[in-house]
């Protein structure tokens, strides 16, 4: 979403183009700092700390594209699976940078950035949880307590899940992202997938199926998943593929929930068995 208000249009500019990418080893530095032995052009080329190092891949894909000659990761020299892959991610970098307009208060979308905050907000590990053992609570039906019971589990299923995979990935967080989120986990400084992306995902799915009927809410179920997702990338906390990724994966993660559903009398087998 450029702006003509852009601050550093000549930074952000230009165009993603697909085709080989000359600079693999720049994404290599979202997950870890340059290792002390890499060759010294490309310690020079990165920039020396991993700030620099990913505001330069987040740079349009066709300001890197002559710069590598001397790297040895031409393109072309690597396998073609790589460097489709690079290319897809210096498109993702470049994308995100673009949509990042409420990344600040200063950002050329910056007074819509507490609207996106309060999307957040809503999609948010402990409003979920504390939300949803307060309807476990206050339900007097056999059948809403099983649903409460079942999204309960599927949360603190998602939060395993996502920061597993959080913990294996490490990818970095855009460095245009302010880190004032509240309420999170040490592995929430990673943001491959997006926890928001897959808890919205999979909520959404839960709500469809067995809480909310109606037509018109059920588009605004709809709508509030896509508007969380997308304002992870607005207010810079993620880059594109790692939303995207997060709704998949909490799509997926319904169906286990649905797989493993705990049905009243799997509840009383599990507490007949433990008492
Ligand atoms: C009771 C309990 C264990 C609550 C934990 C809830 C909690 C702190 C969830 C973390 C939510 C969060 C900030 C996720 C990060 O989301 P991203 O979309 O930025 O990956």
């Amino acid at each position: 979403m450029p702006s003509p208000k852009a601050k550093n249009p000549g930074r952000s500019g230009g165009s993603p183009v697909l085709g080989s990418s000359n600079g693999r080893y720049e994404f290599m530095s979202l997950t870890k700092p340059l290792n002390r032995s890499s060759p010294p052009h490309l310690l020079q080329r990165q920039g020396s700390d991993p700030t620099t190092a990913r505001l330069r891949a987040s740079e349009s894909p066709t300001r890197r594209r002559g710069s590598g000659s001397s790297t040895g990761s031409a393109s072309g020299q690597g396998p073609p699976e790589e460097d489709a892959l690079s290319s897809l991610l210096a498109i993702d970098l470049w994308l995100s940078k673009q949509l990042g307009v409420c990344a600040c208060e200063d950002s050329s979308w910056g007074s819509v950035r507490p609207l996106m905050k309060l999307l957040e907000i809503s999609g948010h590990g402990i409003p979920w949880l504390a939300g949803t053992a307060y309807c476990l609570y206050k339900s007097d039906s056999a059948a809403g307590q099983e649903v409460m019971l079942n999204l309960f589990m599927g949360l603190l299923l998602d939060l395993i899940l996502v920061g597993i995979v959080k913990a294996v990935v490490r990818r970095r967080r855009p460095a245009h992202n302010r880190m004032d989120m509240f309420a999170t986990f040490s592995v929430d400084r990673y943001s491959f997938p997006s926890g928001h992306a897959t808890r919205a995902a999979m909520c959404g799915r839960f709500l469809l199926a067995h809480l909310v009927l109606a037509a018109p809410l059920r588009v605004l179920v709809l709508l509030w998943v896509g508007l969380v997702g997308l304002s992870r990338v607005m207010l810079g906390r993620h880059n594109v593929t790692d939303v995207m990724f997060g709704f998949w994966m909490g799509y997926c993660q319904y169906n286990l929930v649905e797989m493993l559903w705990l049905s009243p009398q799997t509840l009383q087998g599990l507490l007949g068995q433990s008492a």
